[in-house]
């Protein structure tokens, strides 16, 4: 059998690739060289990137097989993670496996800045011990500004509360209740830049940050502030920065990211205000550690076709143990549905009632609408763009849950509206200790039977012999029966068949079946792969 490929773009520790073992083929390229990263993807399963790799629309597209995207750290900014969702591709990141690298690295500048570390030890070493030249300034008493308080801007705000700072930041999406828990001050962005002594950016790259502090900002500035991103390059203007460190509109700066990577001849570096490290925020062996590892176990979840914790790309939280086995079910549904239908529905309604209706099901919604849709595209249909395709064909889903169920202990009905008004449903459950997968209900009959890999059903009036002529047709044919049922709504009423087949029923049989017992309807239902 062979291995899943997995393609690993740039640096993964020891660790991670021992966490990957033997069962995959690792193949590693230099994913900043797009000459040799786009022909390598050609028929990978999993790539994984650090921040150097652009996985972008044209890279995606370069790898039809690609499940999973990678990244072994936090900022995913060169995922075009629009691009992977469209072609059902999930993205992860390890969003906490470096942040006390980052954090840490964020004080070390922060340090080196006020007190001019690396000016001076440079000096130091080219025979120049000057002393008054690089006097500094203390932290303490100073006001510092955060621009982002998320998971690194805390971790910051927590190490800086022992050197007698007042911290300010600039967050609109947390709630100063929570900023007040750290004992930091949520304040305008105008605000914190005006206050600052000290302003550092942990924010992410987006278009509403690029530029974030440009001339403008730097103009409205303390003559003394430092200015530290160990965030991102581009949120601060590098030009703007480098004419107010010039003009004296800013003391200094602390940089760890640059607009454009690798960055080795910005004119910030001829100042000697400026102290720059070449993105090492995330680079220490603890932190590599971590996200290789992190990375290596979410891409071994993905290929395992299993739900994975970290995937930015899949609605819904943690998957409870109790809840997994019905995600095959309601795939099963979902595909019997669509065969049902014949159709895609306006309205869908994934319903999920018993015991686990007590855990987080929204992922049953997600496995049912990947059956749902795995027989409409030719594409293939995961739970990333499932949702994707739900609202590009205007199809409104709902998921209700009840933990009333009165047959079964958890029943999975999928049940949708048709453009004309009819209804379809058909519901399924996990039977006995064996967990049997069982089809119960179909558009409101009640029945009991074994989703096999070919299923038939027929809608008729009730009435004698039909049963016989669908086994003497489908015997004709050379097609054995393996089960069947007949429920009805009342003596004389509609009736349906449900029948489960060995072979496929081709489409010419399923008509002569349908015209030789008058059916109302004749659905069949492939469900091999
Ligand atoms: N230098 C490095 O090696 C290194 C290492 C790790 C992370 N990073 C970068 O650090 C940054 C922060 O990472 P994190 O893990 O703390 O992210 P995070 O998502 O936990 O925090 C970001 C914070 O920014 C806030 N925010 C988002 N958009 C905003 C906007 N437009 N205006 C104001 N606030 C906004 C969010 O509310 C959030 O609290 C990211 O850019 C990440 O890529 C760099
Ligand atoms: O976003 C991140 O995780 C950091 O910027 C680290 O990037 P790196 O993995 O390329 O060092």
């Amino acid at each position: 059998m062979t291995k899943p490929v997995v393609l690993v773009a740039e640096e993964l520790s020891e660790a991670g690739l021992a966490v990957l073992g033997a069962d995959f083929e690792v193949r590693h390229t230099d994913g900043a060289d797009r000459s040799q990263l786009l022909p390598a993807l050609a028929d990978v399963d999993a790539l994984i990137v650090r921040s150097a790799t652009q996985v972008d629309a044209e890279a995606i597209a370069a790898a039809p097989k690609l499940r999973v995207v990678a990244r072994a750290g936090v900022g995913l900014d060169n995922v075009d993670v629009e691009a992977a969702t469209k072609a059902g591709v999930m993205v992860v990141n390890a969003p906490t496996s470096n942040i006390t690298s980052a954090a840490e690295q964020t004080l070390a500048l922060i340090l080196a800045s006020a007190r001019n570390t690396a000016q001076a030890h440079a000096a130091l070493k080219n025979g120049e011990w000057k002393r008054s030249k690089y006097t500094g300034v203390e932290l303490d008493g100073k006001v510092v500004g955060i621009l982002g308080l998320g998971k690194i801007g805390q971790l910051v705000a927590q190490r800086l509360q022992p050197f007698g700072v007042e911290l300010i930041a600039y967050d609109p999406y947390l709630p100063p209740a929570r900023a007040a828990q750290m004992g930091v001050k949520l304040l305008s962005l105008e605000e914190v830049i005006r206050q600052a002594d000290f302003i550092t950016v942990h924010l992410p790259k987006s278009k509403e940050t690029l530029g974030l502090i440009g001339d403008k900002e730097l103009h409205e500035v303390k003559p003394s502030v430092r200015i530290i991103n160990v965030a991102r390059g581009g949120i601060v203007d590098e030009g703007a920065l480098y004419t107010a460190i010039k003009e004296g509109r800013v003391a200094g700066a602390g940089l760890d990211v640059f607009a454009k990577e690798p960055c080795t001849d910005s004119p910030l570096f001829e100042l000697d205000q400026v102290v720059a490290t070449p993105h090492l925020g995330a680079s220490t062996h603890e932190a590599q550690e971590k996200a290789g590892t992190q990375v290596a176990r979410s891409v071994k979840l993905a290929l395992a076709g299993e739900f994975v914790p970290d995937a930015v790309n899949v609605q819904g939280g943690a998957v409870a143990e109790e809840v997994k086995p019905g995600l095959p079910l309601a795939e099963k549904l979902g595909r019997v549905f669509t065969a049902l239908a014949g159709e895609v529905a306006t309205k869908l309604d994934v319903e999920v009632r018993g015991e686990i209706a007590a855990h987080d099901v929204r992922v049953i919604e997600l496995a049912a609408l990947k059956g749902v849709f795995n027989d409409v595209v030719e594409d293939s249909v995961t739970y990333v763009n499932a949702p994707l395709l739900a609202k590009e064909r205007g199809v409104n889903v709902e998921l209700v849950t009840s933990s009333d169920s009165p047959l079964w202990r958890n029943v999975v009905t999928v049940r949708g509206v048709l453009a004309d008004g009819r209804q379809v449903s058909v519901s399924g459950t996990l039977s006995g200790p064996r967990q049997i997968t069982k089809i119960v209900e179909v558009n409101g009959y009640e029945m009991e039977i074994e989703p096999t890999e070919h299923l038939c059903f027929l809608t008729y009036a009730d009435r004698p012999g039909i049963v016989g002529v669908v086994g003497h047709l489908l015997g004709e044919h050379g097609i054995n029966i393996a089960s069947m049922q007949v429920a009805r709504d009342v003596k004389g009423g509609k009736a349906l068949i449900a029948l489960t087949v060995d072979s496929a029923i081709p489409a010419e049989v399923a008509e002569q079946i349908v015209s030789e017992i008058g059916a109302e309807s004749g659905r069949t239902v492939d469900l091999e792969d």
